[in-house]
């Protein structure tokens, strides 16, 4: 029996260079395991940071249902960057803004030049309630109870369908990112594990980034943290309501609009097409 992912056109694609694959399984009604999503992680030139699968629509009027893993497996309940290469793959078949429904809700695309895409991330949660803490707090100013050596002692909370710590330091690229990051992803304060945000405040429209990603480690970009980022310098007065979050890999621009949606625009790269080989599923449940 050949595998149902055999033969599966996948693409490779970068969104600010988060690396980002899209497999299209729509009209195949196959859920990948997590152990799945590993073992293309591990095939030759396919290791991405976020993994795209997009399903048939479940509600009328949308275009797709998206499941998004990380490499270790995990389930992400978004994805910024990874949503416009989303819309790139599917301006191919015409359609120049989508409706997507994710495990987190409903968000919207729209193109606005050749290979430059506008994600409606919808609204912010900023109430612990709505975000994986394991306590009540307000999430402007969360301490960082235990301490973490090297860490600042607050940070904020804001989930925008996956739950983001954003620390506002002096100087983003002096933080260790490979001992803070996975030290802060996995403290208990986080019941859900969360993505880690340096943030560094160069003006009040352009903030400097650097993430560590839940389920994945550092990035090059993570479009859900600039905008969480936004959100979070906003809400303490330093930045405007619309800033250019610079990242490793490209700039991003975010607005935290008037009526509570946050906008998140920037650039998608097409890397290659290939097809899956069901031999990499081998010892894996189909
Ligand atoms: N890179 C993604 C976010 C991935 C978040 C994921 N690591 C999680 O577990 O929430 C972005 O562009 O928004």
């Amino acid at each position: 029996m050949p595998h149902p992912l055999d033969d599966r056109p996948i693409l490779r694609m970068n969104g600010a260079g988060n690396e980002i694959l899209v497999l299209d399984l729509r009209g195949l009604g196959h859920v990948l395991a997590p152990q799945e999503a590993r073992a293309i992680a591990a095939a030759p030139g396919l290791r991405f940071d976020q993994l795209m699968a997009l399903h048939d629509p479940r509600a009328a009027g949308d275009d797709a249902f998206m499941r998004i893993y990380n490499i270790d497996g995990s389930l992400a309940g978004a994805c910024g960057n990874g949503t416009r290469c989303v819309a790139w793959a599917l301006a191919r078949e015409g359609k120049e803004r989508l409706s997507l429904e994710t495990a987190a809700g409903r968000i919207e695309t729209r193109r606005v030049a050749e290979t430059q895409f506008s994600v409606d991330m919808g609204r912010p949660r900023l109430d612990w309630r709505e975000i994986p803490l394991s306590r009540e707090v307000d999430t402007r100013a969360v301490t960082l109870a235990p301490p973490v050596a090297g860490a600042p002692a607050q940070f904020s909370a804001v989930s925008m369908g996956n739950p983001h710590a954003v620390f506002f330091v002096p100087d983003a690229v002096a933080i260790p990112l490979e001992t803070l990051g996975p030290a802060l992803e996995h403290h208990p304060l986080f019941p859900e594990r969360a993505n880690i945000s340096f943030a560094q405040i160069v003006a009040r429209n352009d903030i400097l980034l650097r993430v560590w990603e839940r389920g994945t480690g550092a990035t090059r970009a993570c479009g859900s943290a600039a905008c969480a980022t936004l959100v979070a310098a906003a809400r303490a007065g330093l930045a405007e309501r619309q800033a250019r979050v610079r990242l490793p890999g490209g700039d991003l621009h975010i607005e935290w609009r008037a009526d509570d949606h946050v906008i998140m625009t920037g650039p998608v790269e097409f890397e290659f097409e290939t097809r899956l080989s069901g031999a990499l599923f081998e010892g894996a449940p189909a």
